[in-house]
């Protein structure tokens, strides 16, 4: 196991006195980790106001002051980087190693980085004789962000990044199953900003909802399930605050016929099962031809079986636990429900008590019903289904067959049939030859349930910005 010393150093600067708060478990161990504040409606409003009294003065620092303390935001979050990291994987539960806490950590800061330094320039819309008319872009105002527990670090900012590149004040609230690690990274980016600019509020539900109606919160970036977006539209229809939903998806794969199963094995795997299946964007389901299907199955069985599981501090471990006792619940019931279904559990199927209370096995379905609960649902686990078809129009038809719409993948030798391929799927991202793969200038966002409004790039700085047409005489003025 490695030293946690430096995270327990940065757990010290946010939590809640002794005999206060509330605690919150390692992932792994149930050991009590810490304690987080718990604010009320009072304190949100407090924040919100402070919030909204500093919003002036940070617009007026201008794009390139902005832009430096952004920059140096970074460069502190790299300078935690490992503390923020081991913090995360007891938090959370996914392992320092693989694509997980280190990975998360150095994700914040390039995309940090990439915020501070994108442009959204004036848009020029006519420049006649007779009329200039261009459309410029300002601050919403106040931002309030509210977020899950997956990726808790990462969200809190793809939120909160571009909201503050582009003159935005911030009340962040983290998940209530990941408050600390989240409190300790904006005190680590707080150490560089000006006071009131970033705001961190532990806070319940409760706190939640009063984010999406409070009168002064102007933009609401919300990343959480499809039911809490839906709770958020009702809050936030009083005072119409515009939102970024990132909400629930049920992403899919389809397997193209004469697709070499070996050389694609790996990144199906990792597609599905990075942070334990806990990720929006992860496959969900994968379709596979009757040509390649046993092959498949086999291959991605023979990875389930001998992933390193276990406890994230181990650095051996790449699989951690399920987050929280509700999701280790989805999983094993969906699980079962496929079972009594005469399902063939292929590996996998039960939990690993050995290693810990939310431990589950990495799980390969095959054989399962397309209508089964636990291709239907978004099982947000280590458990991937796997559905055999004949037919490609069939497989794309089941594939598009769900009222969410987040990402989803095309696998194929045949790079132009791929391509052709892609298009047909109903997601707001479709990838070839891999599956959840994001990058900062690249915008990201769900269609139908999955939410709306893009993320990331200049589509994401738009999106935390009000835009204004200004309108003039023309040339011959
Ligand atoms: N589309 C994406 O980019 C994306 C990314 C990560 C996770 N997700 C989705 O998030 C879900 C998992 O996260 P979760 O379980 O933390 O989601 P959740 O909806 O339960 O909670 C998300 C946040 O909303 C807050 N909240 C709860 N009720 C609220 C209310 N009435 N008003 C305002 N805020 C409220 C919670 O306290 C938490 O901070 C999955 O469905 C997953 O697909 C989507």
């Amino acid at each position: 196991m490695t030293d946690t010393s430096a995270a327990f150093a940065l757990l010290d600067r946010i939590q809640a006195p002794e005999g206060s708060g509330r605690d919150i478990p390692d992932a792994a161990t149930r050991e009590i980790i810490g304690r987080a504040p718990v604010q009320t409606v009072a304190d949100l409003d407090e924040a919100i106001a402070r919030a909204k009294a500093a919003q002036p003065a940070w617009e007026a620092l201008g794009h390139a002051k902005r832009s430096e303390l952004l920059l140096a935001a970074a460069d502190a979050l790299d300078a935690n980087a490992e503390a923020l990291a081991h913090l995360l994987s007891r938090e959370q539960g996914k392992p320092l190693n693989g694509p997980n806490a280190r990975f998360e950590l150095g994700a914040c800061s390039a995309w940090l980085r990439t915020n501070a330094t994108t442009v959204l320039e004036p848009e020029v819309l006519l420049d006649d004789e007779n009329l200039h008319a261009e459309l410029v872009y300002k601050p919403a105002g106040v931002v309030g962000a509210i977020g899950p527990w997956n990726w808790p670090l990462m969200i809190t900012i793809w939120q909160i990044g571009p909201s503050l590149r582009m003159g935005n004040t911030v009340v962040a609230k983290p998940s209530e199953y990941t408050p600390l690690s989240v409190l300790a990274m904006l005190s680590v980016m707080n150490e560089v900003l000006p006071a009131d600019v970033l705001i961190g509020i532990s806070g319940d539900r409760e706190v939640g909802a009063r984010i999406a109606s409070h009168p002064d919160v102007d933009k609401i970036m919300f990343t959480g399930s499809t039911a809490t977006g839906r709770k958020i539209i009702e809050s936030s229809a009083g005072n119409l605050a515009r939102l970024t939903l990132e909400l629930g998806g049920n992403d899919a794969g389809i397997v193209l016929p004469g697709t070499d199963p070996a050389a694609i094995a790996e990144d199906l795997f990792w597609g599905a099962f990075i942070n334990t299946g806990q990720t929006c964007a992860a496959m969900k389901r994968l379709y596979v031809h009757d040509s390649l299907y046993d092959q498949v199955v086999d291959a991605l069985a023979g990875i389930a079986a001998s992933v390193p599981i276990g406890n994230g501090l181990d650095e051996n471990n790449v699989l951690g636990p399920l987050q929280n006792k509700q999701q280790f619940d989805i999983v094993s019931r969906l699980v079962e429900d496929a079972r009594a279904r005469g399902a063939r559990i292929v590996t996998g199927g039960e939990a690993a008590p050995e290693l810990g209370e939310l431990f589950y096995r990495p799980t390969i379905v095959a054989d399962i019903d397309n209508d089964a609960a636990l291709v239907q649902e978004e099982q947000f686990g280590p458990a991937l289904p796997i559905i055999r078809y004949s037919d490609v129009d069939e497989a794309f038809a089941l594939a598009n067959a769900v009222d969410v719409g987040l990402g989803a993948s095309v696998w194929s030798s045949d790079p132009e049939a791929a391509r052709e391929a892609a298009t047909r799927m109903q997601s707001g991202t479709v990838w070839i030859n891999s599956h959840g793969g994001l990058h900062p200038m690249v915008p990201f966002g769900g269609v139908k349930s999955s939410g709306y409004g893009l993320e990331f790039g200049v589509a994401g700085l738009k999106s935390v910005a009000v835009p204004q047409v200004v309108s003039g005489p023309g040339r011959k003025a």
